[in-house]
């Protein structure tokens, strides 16, 4: 369970007093998510999300995550508005982290989606891609490409998660500084995509969450970590071609990649691998004793870098 940081009922109710949403009837950590503590919040108007915003997100970049969410509901993508107090402020403070108090949308997140399910998640990446084309904002990718050997250096002893994952993540970073392409289309991305950030209802997609790691970068790079993540069986070894087919055709119905963003595909599908596999083993090693979350096992990505490293991984990007 993600809570990190727990919440006073005195506090929350002075927080919720600022609002016009109601009075506090619970207030109930989320089970899901790694990254920050949750609450779904019912109030007598209904129901909300309370997020305090842990280690990796950074209370001065809020206003950026805030007017992103605002740019793509205007444009019609199904994402959360941060709700505003009456002073018109979304951002807040309780229990010493900054907090924002989010609409909830319906929808279940998946653990095996369908290929009917990825294709309507390839579809609803791009048109956020194509929403974020004039997205004004802009912000340093500190979980993207330049970043990956400050990563791998604050996670430590990598060999204490794998035997032998130091010296493979090392040989990688070289792999990639030597074969990273330049100049292809960026815009501000959504950056983790995975199943547990779409909300679906059946085969249709009801809510995108969790733009906490958006940044500017390569839409393919995107298009890969979406592909990493909805189109693996869960240890990592094995590519679903229908799944991934389904992604990949959804995802062109909206938007044509050029021909040097298909050819990078593998190679920034071996990026997005190494990138979670370098977080997940930063958190291996470094989640709090006493924090309600579960850890995730950096290894299926490891497997996945793998798939992506060989010959015939174009393939996978097949439509
Ligand atoms: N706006 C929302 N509407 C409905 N459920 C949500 C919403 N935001 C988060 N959740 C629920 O909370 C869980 C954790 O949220 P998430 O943003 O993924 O956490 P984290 O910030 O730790 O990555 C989600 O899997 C989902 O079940
Ligand atoms: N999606 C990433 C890390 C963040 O996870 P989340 O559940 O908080 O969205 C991973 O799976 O490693």
């Amino acid at each position: 369970m993600a809570v990190y940081t727990e919440v006073d009922p005195d506090d929350l109710a002075a927080l919720i007093a600022r609002y016009d949403i109601g009075t506090v009837r619970s207030c109930k950590g989320i089970a899901e998510g790694v990254e920050n503590s949750n609450f779904l919040l019912e109030t007598t108007n209904g129901r909300f999300i309370l997020t305090l915003y842990e280690k990796r997100v950074r209370a001065d970049e809020l206003p950026f995550f805030v007017d992103l969410l605002g740019h793509l509901a205007a444009k019609g993508c199904p994402v959360p508005a941060m709700i505003r107090d009456r002073s018109g402020a979304a951002i807040q403070q309780i229990s010493g982290r900054a907090a924002c108090i989010i609409q909830f949308l319906p929808g279940i997140s998946l653990t095996r989606p369908s290929a009917a399910q990825c294709e309507a998640a390839g579809a609803a990446l791009a048109r956020t891609h194509r929403a974020l084309e004039d997205f004004a904002g802009a912000r340093e990718n500190n979980m993207g490409y330049r970043h990956w050997r400050e990563i791998a250096k604050a996670a430590g002893d990598l060999d204490t998660v794998l035997p032998g994952l130091g010296a493979i993540v090392d040989a990688e970073l070289d792999y990639l500084d030597a074969h990273w392409p330049s100049g292809l289309p960026s815009h501000v991305i959504h950056a983790d995509l995975f199943p547990d950030n779409v909300l679906m209802l059946g085969d249709e997609v009801t809510g995108l969450i969790d733009f906490y790691f958006a940044a500017s970068d390569y839409r393919a790079y995107d298009l890969a970590v979406t592909h990493a993540s909805w189109t693996f069986s869960s240890d990592g070894k094995r590519c679903d071609p229908a799944r991934a087919a389904a992604l990949m055709r959804g995802y062109a119905r909206e938007i044509a990649l050029t021909g040097e963003e298909i050819a990078a595909l593998p190679l920034l599908a071996r990026g997005a691998s190494l990138r979670f596999l370098l977080t997940r083993a930063h958190d291996w090693i470094h989640t709090p004793a006493g924090a309600l979350v579960t850890r995730k096992d950096p290894s299926p990505f490891l497997a996945r870098l793998r798939r992506y490293s060989a010959p015939d991984a174009m393939d996978l990007f097949a439509a």
